[in-house]
């Protein structure tokens, strides 16, 4: 069985965070493993309250895991503090860590600042260069680039500009413009479009977890990264399609639809 770790907040709603991920590991055949960073009050109506885990805490969990167990891939998700982040490189660097999918979440969709504003640069300069990918959405590539997107080829050119902070495969996600859902892929030679059908729904909440966590699980299992994104992107199509009216607000992705599939993302590694 292959294995994928995400390292992330908690979600107590379960729509996002590590929640989300372990759900999108179990689905597409991995088997997950977690190390928290916070823990939020959340609900689909907002996130209401956050308490940062302390560093040591968070050093030994990855540690003793991998003392243990050959870790496949990983997601990072929330790591809100430079401490945080400090501790999450020296351990991902030091157990030489693979296929690390870097999700950078900056503030949730109820508008929670989920990183602190002095731990932005740090994550850019610890995290980033371990990625073998990094999924920001419109408005954390906004930030990152700090020039405006409102189309395609603004996307394109964040994601250049993302490259050249010196990671290896970027995903500027179009969730958050109109039109299709597409996203942009550049590796630093070439660009592709993820291309979905746009769903309208209010239910998004997760939406950016789970597709950074499918992308780590597919890699796990051991996709070429090109192939991984695709079936990540259809998976998160499927989810959002399928999503639950549960709560007073923004609505989880569902991630057992795919179940009942009878050729999805769940079929034996290909290649
Ligand atoms: N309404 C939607 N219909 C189809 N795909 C969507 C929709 N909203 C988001 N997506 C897709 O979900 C993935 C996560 O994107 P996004 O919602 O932008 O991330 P985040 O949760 O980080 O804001 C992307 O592949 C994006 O294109
Ligand atoms: C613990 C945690 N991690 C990430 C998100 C972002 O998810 P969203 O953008 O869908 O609110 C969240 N709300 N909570």
């Amino acid at each position: 069985m292959r294995t994928v770790l995400t390292i992330a907040g908690s979600d107590s709603c379960g729509g996002a965070g590590i929640q989300a991920d372990l759900k999108t590991f179990s689905a597409l055949g991995a088997y997950g493993m977690s190390v928290i960073t916070a823990i939020t009050a959340q609900n689909t109506m907002g996130v209401f309250d956050v308490r940062e885990l302390d560093v040591d805490i968070i050093k030994k969990q990855i540690d003793y895991l991998y003392e243990d167990i050959r870790i496949d891939a990983v997601k990072v998700g929330m790591v809100s503090s430079i401490e945080i982040i400090d501790v999450i490189g020296e351990c991902l660097k030091k157990n030489n860590a693979v296929n690390i999918v870097v999700d950078p979440v900056m503030v949730s969709k109820s508008g929670y600042h989920l990183l602190r504003e002095e731990a932005k640069d740090e994550l850019f300069k610890v995290l980033f260069p371990l990625a073998e990918v990094v999924t920001p959405n419109l408005f954390e590539a906004e930030l990152i680039t700090g020039a405006k997107i409102e189309n395609l080829e603004q996307m394109k050119e964040a994601a250049v500009k993302i490259h050249n902070l010196g990671v290896r495969k970027v995903i500027v996600k179009g969730g958050h413009l109109t039109g299709d859902a597409v996203d942009v892929l550049y590796d630093g030679e070439s660009f592709e479009y993820l291309t979905g059908t746009r769903i309208e729904t209010k239910n998004t909440h997760g939406t950016g977890c789970t597709f950074s966590s499918a992308i780590a699980a597919l890699l796990a299992r051991g996709y070429t990264f090109q192939k991984a994104a695709r079936l990540a992107k259809e998976y998160i199509n499927g989810a959002i399609e399928h999503s639950l009216e549960i709560g007073h607000g923004v609505g989880p992705t569902n991630h057992f639809w795919n179940l009942f599939k009878k050729d999805g993302c769940i079929n034996e590694p290909s290649e």
